[in-house]
């Protein structure tokens, strides 16, 4: 399936794209009708991985990631959620998308780090157009996405709020906000270090890219990564609310000022699109690639307990 942004999408998505999505009211598991869910502001949609709550009396969907134990980026959560933004695109009843999590404690842990160890050339091409796809349909989408961050949001956890209009974190200590990837042993690639200095500017995006740093609720708010810490009860309807103020200005003139200020940075990546995935999986099928993140995969697993 060619989408939007012109990437092919992998074989199972491409043979029945919608059947990732079904349709789950009334824990019902029939295929969705084409065209989206709005109309009843009752009604659920969604996939296995990406529930989608639509409210078709004030525009808004709440999309939340369900990928336990962390969320992390699988191959299946990147399709489904691009297969979920772009159904709710598709549906003009539609005018914001709130991201959030379904799992505790995590919005989520980033790419999935199974999915970048120990796999093949043609897997890690493939997972890699995969978060191209995500980041350019989040990034450049015409819908106001407001992020509700309502647990830890390292690396791609992070760079999805990144590519949000607007990002509410919950006040947890432990509700950490950044890009680690340098603690990994990878370097961050240059669209999304693009991101980082649109957001919080060149210098601190220096520091923080070297130093890998995640930052608490405080800190995040301080250097601008976020817009707003809240109580975690109020992540939600601190978004709503976000959500309203964005929906105020008129959408033609909104989108407008999203491309102007945003273009540039996506158009960097649509340009080299191909010899960033040939960057990617040179980096990561090296030796001593794999060898530090199976190291860091296997700290995380013996963390535990
Ligand atoms: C010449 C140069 C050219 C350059 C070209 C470009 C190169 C590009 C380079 C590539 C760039 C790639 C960009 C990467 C960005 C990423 O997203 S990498 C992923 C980074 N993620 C993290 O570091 C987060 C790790 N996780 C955590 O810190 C914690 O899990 C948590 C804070 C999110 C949650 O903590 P907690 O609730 O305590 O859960 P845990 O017990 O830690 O975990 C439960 C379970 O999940 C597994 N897990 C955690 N994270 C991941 C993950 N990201 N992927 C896969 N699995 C994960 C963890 O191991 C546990 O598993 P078990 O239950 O033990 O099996």
């Amino acid at each position: 399936m060619a989408l939007a942004s012109g990437v092919r999408f992998p074989a199972r998505a491409l043979l029945r794209p919608w059947s990732l999505l079904r349709d789950t009211t009334l824990g019902r598991s029939e295929p969705a009708a084409g065209g989206g869910g709005g109309g009843d502001g009752a009604r659920l949609f969604g996939s296995q991985r990406v529930l989608v709550e639509p409210d078709a009396a004030s525009g808004v969907a709440v999309m939340k990631f369900r990928n336990p134990p962390v969320n992390s980026l699988s191959l299946e959560l990147l399709t489904e959620l691009v297969i979920s933004l772009e159904k709710v695109e598709n549906d003009k009843t539609f005018r914001g998308v709130i991201l959030t999590s379904a799992c505790p404690r995590v919005f989520s842990a980033g790419l999935d780090l199974t999915e970048l160890c120990g796999r093949n050339p043609a897997h890690y091409t493939e997972y890699w157009k995969a978060v191209q796809e995500l980041w350019l349909r989040t990034y450049l989408s015409s819908l106001v996405l407001v992020a509700a961050i309502n647990g830890a949001c390292p690396a791609g956890g992070c760079i999805i709020a990144l590519a949000c209009d607007c990002r509410v974190l919950a006040d947890n200590p432990k509700y950490h906000i950044g890009l680690n990837e340098t603690l990994l042993g990878i370097t961050t690639p240059f669209w999304l270090k693009d991101t980082y200095v649109n957001t919080i500017g060149h210098r601190a995006s220096e520091q923080a890219l070297q130093l890998g740093s995640l930052f608490p609720p405080s800190e995040a708010l301080q250097v601008g990564l976020v817009d707003q810490v809240v109580p975690e009860d109020q992540v939600l309807s601190t978004a709503l609310s976000e959500m309203a103020r964005w929906l105020a200005v008129p959408d033609h003139a909104r989108q407008l000022t999203k491309t102007m200020m945003r273009k540039a940075t996506a158009d960097r990546l649509l340009r080299q699109r191909d010899a960033d995935i040939q960057n990617f999986v040179s980096f990561i099928c090296r030796d001593s690639i794999q060898k530090s993140l199976q190291v860091y995969l296997e700290k995380l697993r013996q963390r535990k307990g």
